[in-house]
């Protein structure tokens, strides 16, 4: 029978065929915790008489919002957290790694097929290695930690095939603001949004990412790109597993099947407060900006700071009072980026360069704005207040755009520059 690769993953995960709207238990592959949802996830797991977790080797925990601790009651968070990973025999990361969805994915931890439950809403990050995965909360996973499944509604799909290639610094996170304007931030609640075509098959795997971690801004359960060689490349240069194959057929019951071409999409940014507010960089070019933002589980991998750092050029200094902030998401792609000269070119530009963690992209730790204050970020969220002050203004753009507007300290087209 015909099937959706999020029906083939729960069928296959729970042993019989499965099909869109049915509740099933199915086992947890792995699941993420970290410093902020994780304190309530453990005390949940107490209350339900928990002792020892499920499963020790396919807990991932580790602490990237507030790191280095920014308050005394982050700290303590911190030393609980550590504390229960030592009693279990948890590995923890701690605060070393860097932001938690790039290092699921970079330290191999979720593969095509596989059920991922992490307690974030960005945890569908990890769709891009052809996995289901989706954010759960601390109550769910309190259940998790002690029976190693989840009840879950197996989702119905969207196909979205996504044709043509990118024009001149146009890319992948372009591509997903429009399709959050297109969509809507509800558009697709508790759907999976399997995204198949050209353009998705010659993205690379930093560009997957950012595509199936923003499937949550249109209310998805999981963004699944369809697993191709350089998915397998990317997971089996991480763990030894066996390569197979994994595609919705093409007569599956599709919700839904929509269709895009990306040749002439212009840079995309979402305009305050919401991120399905989105317009072509040319309409709200000229906006003067205060903070730059170029990190986060979207859009801070090696990648994102090259397209940056290539729009910046030969440049020497980013404009006079736009202060520009650059996060890599991980120790990794930090190394790459410190070997490549890309932060030496950056701290002489004029940015400060932060230790990898979430930074500004939710105002939980530091680069706080002031009321009336503008910030173009390369993160997912402009809501209300995402960034500090309820009176200030979030856009959200891909590192190109950003890097434009940063030498000019106004919303910039990359491709003007
Ligand atoms: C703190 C966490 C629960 C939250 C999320 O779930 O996404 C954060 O990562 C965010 O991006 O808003
Ligand atoms: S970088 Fe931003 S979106 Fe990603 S997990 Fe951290 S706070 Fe959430």
């Amino acid at each position: 029978m015909s099937a959706t690769i999020a029906e083939k993953i729960f069928s296959q995960q729970c042993g019989r065929a499965v099909r869109a709207g049915e509740v099933v238990m199915a086992p947890v592959d792995a699941a993420m915790i970290h410093d902020i949802t994780g304190p309530l996830a453990v005390r949940v797991f107490r209350e339900m008489g928990g002792e020892r977790v499920y499963d020790p080797e396919r807990i991932i925990m580790l602490f990237d919002h507030q790191v280095p601790a920014d308050s005394i009651p982050a700290a303590e968070n911190h030393v609980f957290m550590r504390r229960f990973a030592d009693e279990q025999g948890i590995h923890n990361y701690d605060l070393l790694e860097g932001v938690c969805h790039q290092v699921v994915m970079e330290k191999g931890r979720a593969a095509p097929g596989e059920i991922i439950v992490g307690t974030d809403s960005h945890t569908c990050t990890y769709g891009a290695a052809g996995a289901f995965a989706t954010g759960i909360g601390s109550t769910d996973m309190g259940f998790v930690l002690k029976f190693g499944a989840l009840y879950f509604r197996v989702p119905e799909s969207i196909l979205v095939e996504v044709e043509g290639a990118f024009g001149r610094r146009v890319g992948a996170k372009d591509l997903i603001l429009s399709l959050a304007g297109d969509i809507g931030a509800d558009g697709a609640t508790y759907m999976a949004l399997e995204f198949t075509g050209r353009a998705m098959r010659e993205m690379n795997m930093a560009g997957r990412m950012t595509c199936a971690n923003m499937a949550i801004e249109m209310g998805a359960k999981a963004g699944i790109v369809q697993p191709d060689a350089a998915t397998w490349d990317y997971v089996t240069a991480r763990r030894d597993i066996e390569p197979f194959d994994l595609a919705g057929d093409p007569d599956a019951a599709y919700r839904e099947r929509r269709h895009y071409d990306v040749t002439d999409l212009a840079p995309q940014v979402a305009v305050p407060h919401n991120v399905d507010n989105v317009v072509d960089v040319g309409d709200v070019a000229g906006t003067k900006v205060d903070q730059i933002f170029i990190g986060s589980c979207t859009n801070g991998r090696y990648e994102d700071l090259f397209e940056a750092a290539e729009v910046l050029g030969n440049a020497d200094r980013f404009a006079d009072g736009v202060r520009v902030i650059v996060i890599p998401a991980s120790r990794t792609e930090y190394l790459k980026a410190l070997r490549a000269g890309l932060i030496e070119r950056f701290v002489e530009a004029g940015a400060l360069v932060e230790a990898p963690c979430c930074g500004p992209c939710m105002g939980g730790a530091f680069g706080l704005l002031a009321p009336g204050e503008v910030s173009l970020s390369t993160s997912n969220r402009n809501f209300r207040g995402r960034q500090g002050s309820a009176q200030a203004l979030v856009y959200l753009s891909s590192p190109a755009t950003a890097a434009a507007s940063a030498l000019y300290g106004e919303i910039t087209d990359p491709r003007e520059v």
